[in-house]
C-alpha cells in the first residue's frame, strides 16, 4: 500500500538523497543502490557539490529547506497505510534536517579552515576562561576582561565582553540524567556530548599552573598553534558528524549473557534462521546481519580476517563464505574478527528490519557476555554507528555480575538501552519474575526502568519462527514494532541531535573567539593608531634636530679649534718672542762662561716647553668645555638614550710634544760666545779697532791674517806703519782680548736666542705645536659629537622600525578587525540558523 508514496526502489534511495533532489533528480533502475561503505548511498556527493553561495539563502530566516507535503490519506486507508505515511512523513524531515545540518557542518568547516589561515597571519588571541562548577554552561570572565570597556559608539567592535555563555540547545534544555523534574532526555546527555561544549577549550593543565596563568605564561604564538591543533581536531571530528549524518544506516547491537537467545533473538526478528544457535555458547565473534542488496544481492558470509580493516571491494580483507558455513565461521575466533552476513528480508517493507524502505537497520549479534568480553563488548557498544543497544537476557537466569557491569557503563554511555527478557516460556511465575527483573532494572539503570513499557520487553525469541504459538508472537511483534519505532523514531535525535549539538557549541566558540579578537583588534589599532601619531611627528623631529645637532658640533668643534690654535699661537710666539729675557743664570765670571752659555741654552728652551705645556693646558680646558657642550646637547635631545663617556684631559698631549721638542737641536759653538755686531757699532770706524776688527775677525784663519797686515800697512805707510805696528797690535789685542770677555756675558743670550728664534722659525715651530694641540682638541671634540650622532642616528633608525612596524600591525589590525567582525556577525547568525533546526519535528510526526 505504501507503494502509493515511495515505489519500493526509488523509497529507499529517496531515503538517501536531499531533501528535495530526489523528487527532481529522476532514478535510474541500474544505479547502485548502496555505496562500499557498508550502507553507503548518502547524500555526500550532493552535499559535496553544493555550491557556497547557496549559503546567502540560510542566512535568511529560513533554516530548512521547503517542505514537500505528502497526499492526505484517503479514509478507506489501513492502519499499515497509515504507519508507512507517519514514517515517510518522519523520513521526510529527517532528510530535511541532515541536509541542512550538512550544509551547516560544511560552513562551519570553511570558517574553521579561514579561522586557521587567520591564526598563521594573526596568531589568535585565546582567553583565559574558567567554568563556575555550578554553571556548566557559563565560562567565566578572567584576565581579559580589562580589554573591554564600556562602548559608546555601539560598533560590534567594541562591544562589551559579556561572560561567554553557551548557546541554549534543545538539550540544554533538558534536565540532567538524574534530574526528576521536566521532560526527561537523559539519555542524549552523554558525558562525551557534554564534555564537547567546551569543544575549542585548549587543554592547559601543566603541573600546578591553572589554565588562566598558563594562558598568560605562554607565547601568544604557542597558544595560536594549540588552538590551531585543537581547530584541526574541530574540522575533524565535523567530517565526521557528517560522514554521520550522512549515513542512513542504524546499526542495533544485540548482546547479553552466554546462552540468553541472542542469536535465536536476531534470526527471530529476521523471520530466518540466519545465525546459529546452541544449547551451549557458541557465537565467539561479532555477527552483522546486513541486507544483501548491499552484496549486489548476493547472500553470503564475509568473514573478516583478524588484523584486517573490512573493504567489500578487496577480498584480502575477508573470506566469502556461503551462509550455512556461519556455524563454523562463529567459533573461528582464532582466524576472523568479525563477520558480515549478507541476507535476503524478502519479507514486505512494512515488515522487515532490515529493508523497512525507511530506514536501513543492521544487526550485530555480539559474542555473550563473560569477564573476557564485557570489556571488548563495551567498547564496541560505544561506537558511534551503534545506535541502540539491546540487551538480552535470560528470564531464567536473570542478570549476571558481567551483565550488570555492562549495563551500568552502558546506561551511562549510551543513547538508547532496550532491554529483552528472553526464554519467557520457561518461566512458570512469570509475574513474580517481571517483577524481580524490573528490580534489578530499577537498580542497573533507573531510566530504562522509567520507560520500562517501551524497553524491557519479556518475550519467547525461539517461539516466533514457527509461529505455532499466537500468543508470543503478540509479545514478539509488541517488542518488534517498540524496536522499530525506537530506531526510527528517536534515530533524528540520536544521529543529528549531537551533530546539532556540536555545531551550536563549536559556533558559540567561534563566536567567542571572534568578539574576543574583534575587541582586542580594535583596541590594538586603536593603540596603534595613537602610537603612529606620535610617532610620525617625533621621527620627523628628529631627522631635523640630527641635522641642526651635527651642525652645532661642527661649529663647537671648529670655534673651539679655532680658539686653541689662536691661543696656543699667542703663547708660544710670544715665549719665543722674549726667549732672551727669560733665562736666570748667575754668571759666574768668564771661566764659567761655556756652563753658563749650556745653562741659558736649557732654560731657553724650557721656556719655550713651559710656553706649550701652558698652551696645552688652555686647549685642555677649551676641550673640556667643548666636551661638555656636546654632551649638554646629546641629554639636551636624546634624554637617557644618549650615554656620556667618561673625558679624562690628562690623556690629551701625551706623545707629540715630547717628539718635537727632541726636534729643537740647539747646540752651542764658538760664536754664541761673542757679539761681534755689536763691537763694529761701538768703535766706529777707527784704524786700530779695524784692524783688531779685522784681525780679530780673522783671528783664527792664518792667511786673512796676513792680508790683513798688509792691508793696514798699505794705509799708513809702510815707516809709519813700521813705527806703529808693534804699540798698536798690543793696545788692539788688548782692547779686544778686553772687549771680547767682557762682552761674553751679554752675548751668550743673545747669540743664543737670536740661534734658537731662528732654529723654531725654521721648523715653524709655532705653527706646528699650535696646529698639533688644536689637531688633538679636534680628535677629541669628534669623539662625543660622533656619539651624539651615532645617538641620534640610533634612536631616527630605532623610531624607523617602530614606524614601519606599526605601520604593518595596524595593516594586520584592520584586517582582523573586519575579518574578526564578519566572523561575529556570521557564527552569530550561523547558530541562530543551527538552533532553528528543529530535530524535534521529525520524531513527533
Ligand atoms: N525455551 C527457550 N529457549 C530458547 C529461547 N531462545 C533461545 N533459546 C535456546 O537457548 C539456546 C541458546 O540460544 P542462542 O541463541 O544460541 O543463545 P546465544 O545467547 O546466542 O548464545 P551465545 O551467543 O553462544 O552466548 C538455544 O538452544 C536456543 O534454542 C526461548 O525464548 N525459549
Amino acid at each position: 500500500m505504501s507503494q502509493r508514496y515511495y515505489p519500493a526502489e526509488s523509497s529507499s534511495r529517496g531515503a538517501r538523497r536531499p531533501f528535495g533532489r530526489a523528487a527532481t533528480t529522476p532514478s535510474t533502475p541500474s544505479e547502485p543502490a548502496f555505496s562500499d561503505s557498508g550502507y553507503g548511498g548518502s547524500i555526500s556527493e550532493d552535499v559535496r557539490n553544493f555550491d557556497l553561495s547557496e549559503l546567502s539563502e540560510l542566512n535568511e530566516d529560513m533554516p530548512m529547506p521547503p517542505r514537500i507535503s505528502l497526499p492526505a490519506l484517503g479514509a478507506d486507508a489501513t492502519d499499515g497505510d497509515r504507519r508507512q505515511h507517519q514514517m515517510h512523513v518522519q523520513q521526510m524531515h529527517y532528510n530535511q534536517n541532515r541536509v541542512a545540518l550538512s550544509r551547516s557542518i560544511y560552513r562551519t568547516i570553511d570558517t574553521l579552515e579561514g579561522l586557521q589561515n587567520m591564526n598563521q597571519t594573526w596568531p589568535i588571541h585565546y582567553p583565559a576562561v574558567q567554568r563556575t562548577e555550578s554553571s556548566p554552561m557559563q565560562r567565566k570572565t578572567s584576565v581579559t576582561d580589562d580589554f573591554f570597556t564600556p562602548d559608546t559608539t555601539g560598533s560590534p567592535s567594541r562591544e562589551r565582553f559579556a561572560p561567554p555563555r553557551r548557546a541554549l540547545t534543545s538539550f540544554d534544555r533538558q534536565p540532567t540524567r538524574n534530574s526528576r523534574s521536566g521532560t526527561p532526555e537523559p539519555r542524549l546527555m552523554s558525558p562525551q556530548i557534554s564534555q564537547e561544549f567546551n569543544i575549542l577549550k585548549l587543554d592547559l593543565r601543566i603541573g600546578s599552573l591553572s589554565q588562566s596563568e598558563l594562558v598568560h605564561s605562554l607565547e601568544k604564538e604557542s597558544i595560536a598553534s594549540l588552538l590551531d591543533n585543537k581547530l584541526t581536531q574541530a574540522i575533524k571530528h565535523l567530517r565526521s558528524l557528517r560522514d554521520r549524518i550522512e549515513d542512513t544506516a542504524s546499526k542495533v547491537l544485540v548482546t547479553g549473557d552466554l546462552n540468553a537467545g541472542k542469536s535465536t533473538f536476531c534470526n527471530a526478528l529476521l523471520r530466518k534462521k540466519i545465525l546459529p544457535e546452541d544449547q551451549q555458547p557458541c557465537t565467539e565473534i561479532f555477527c552483522e546481519v546486513l541486507d544483501c542488496r548491499i552484496n549486489n544481492g548476493v547472500e553470503e558470509v564475509h568473514a573478516i580476517f583478524k588484523g584486517a580493516t573490512y573493504d567489500r571491494m578487496d577480498e584480502r580483507t575477508f573470506e566469502a563464505r556461503p551462509l550455512k558455513d556461519l556455524e563454523d565461521i562463529v567459533i573461528m575466533v582464532d582466524k576472523y574478527s568479525q563477520a558480515k552476513v549478507y541476507v535476503e528480508d524478502s519479507r514486505p517493507i512494512e515488515q522487515s528490519l532490515l529493508r523497512n524502505g525507511v530506514v536501513d537497520i543492521a544487526l550485530i549479534d555480539a559474542p555473550g557476555l563473560n569477564m573476557d568480553s564485557v570489556q571488548t563488548t563495551a567498547v564496541f557498544a560505544r561506537q558511534e554507528e551503534i545506535d541502540v543497544v539491546v540487551f538480552v537476557v535470560s528470564a531464567e537466569n536473570h542478570f549476571t555480575l558481567s551483565a550488570k557491569e555492562f549495563l551500568w557503563n552502558a546506561a551511562n554511555e549510551k543513547a538508547y538501552l532496550f532491554i529483552v527478557v528472553n526464554r519467557f516460556d520457561n518461566i512458570r511465575d512469570k509475574v513474580r519474575c517481571q517483577r524481580m527483573i524490573l528490580e534489578q532494572i530499577a537498580n542497573i539503570s533507573p531510566q530504562t526502568f522509567n520507560d520500562s513499557q517501551d524497553l524491557v520487553h519479556f518475550v519467547s525469541s525461539n517461539a516466533v519462527i514457527d509461529g505455532k504459538d499466537p500468543d508470543k508472537s503478540h509479545d514478539f511483534d509488541n517488542l518488534e514494532n517498540s524496536l522499530r519505532g525506537f530506531v526510527l523514531d528517536k534515530r533524528a535525535r540520536s544521529k543529528l541531535g549531537p551533530a546539532k549539538s556540536y555545531l551550536l557549541n563549536l559556533l558559540q566558540d567561534i563566536e567567542q573567539l571572534a568578539l574576543i579578537n574583534n575587541n582586542i583588534a580594535g583596541r590594538e589599532l586603536d593603540s596603534l593608531r595613537s602610537d603612529l601619531a606620535r610617532l610620525m611627528p617625533k621621527y620627523d623631529e628628529s631627522v631635523k634636530a640630527r641635522i641642526a645637532v651635527s651642525d652645532e658640533c661642527d661649529r663647537q668643534i671648529e670655534d673651539t679649534c679655532n680658539a686653541v690654535y689662536r691661543n696656543s699661537r699667542r703663547e708660544i710666539s710670544r715665549t719665543i718672542e722674549d726667549v732672551d729675557k727669560a733665562h736666570q743664570i748667575p754668571w759666574r765670571g768668564v771661566f764659567n762662561s761655556f756652563k753658563f752659555a749650556e745653562e741659558t741654552r736649557r732654560a731657553m728652551l724650557e721656556s719655550i716647553t713651559r710656553a706649550v705645556v701652558e698652551a696645552e693646558n688652555g686647549a685642555r680646558r677649551s676641550t673640556v668645555s667643548g666636551v661638555g657642550a656636546i654632551n649638554a646637547l646629546g641629554v639636551l635631545h636624546l634624554n637617557q638614550e644618549y650615554v656620556e663617556k667618561t673625558f679624562r684631559p690628562d690623556f690629551m698631549f701625551k706623545k707629540k710634544r715630547d717628539a718635537l721638542g727632541r726636534n729643537i737641536k740647539t747646540q752651542l759653538d764658538a760664536f754664541d760666545f761673542f757679539d761681534f755686531d755689536r763691537q763694529e757699532k761701538v768703535a766706529g770706524m777707527s784704524m786700530s779697532l779695524t784692524v783688531l776688527s779685522v784681525a780679530g775677525s780673522r783671528m783664527f784663519n792664518i792667511s786673512s791674517w796676513v792680508d790683513g797686515v798688509v792691508q793696514a800697512t798699505n794705509i799708513v805707510g809702510i815707516r809709519n806703519a813700521k813705527r806703529l805696528i808693534i804699540p798698536a797690535i798690543i793696545a788692539g789685542v788688548g782692547a779686544a782680548a778686553y772687549w771680547i770677555i767682557s762682552d761674553v756675558q751679554r752675548a751668550i743670550p743673545k747669540k743664543l736666542a737670536k740661534k734658537i728664534k731662528r732654529e723654531l722659525a725654521e721648523m715653524d715651530y709655532v705653527h706646528q705645536n699650535s696646529e698639533r694641540i688644536s689637531k688633538e682638541v679636534r680628535k677629541v671634540l669628534r669623539f662625543p659629537a660622533e656619539e651624539l650622532r651615532s645617538g641620534f642616528q640610533k634612536n631616527i633608525e630605532g623610531l624607523k622600525v617602530k614606524k614601519e612596524e606599526a605601520t604593518k600591525r595596524k595593516g594586520e589590525c584592520e584586517v582582523a578587525v573586519k575579518y574578526f567582525g564578519n566572523l561575529l556577525r556570521e557564527s552569530r547568525e550561523h547558530a541562530g540558523v543551527v538552533r532553528r533546526y528543529d530535530l524535534e519535528a521529525a520524531s513527533n510526526h
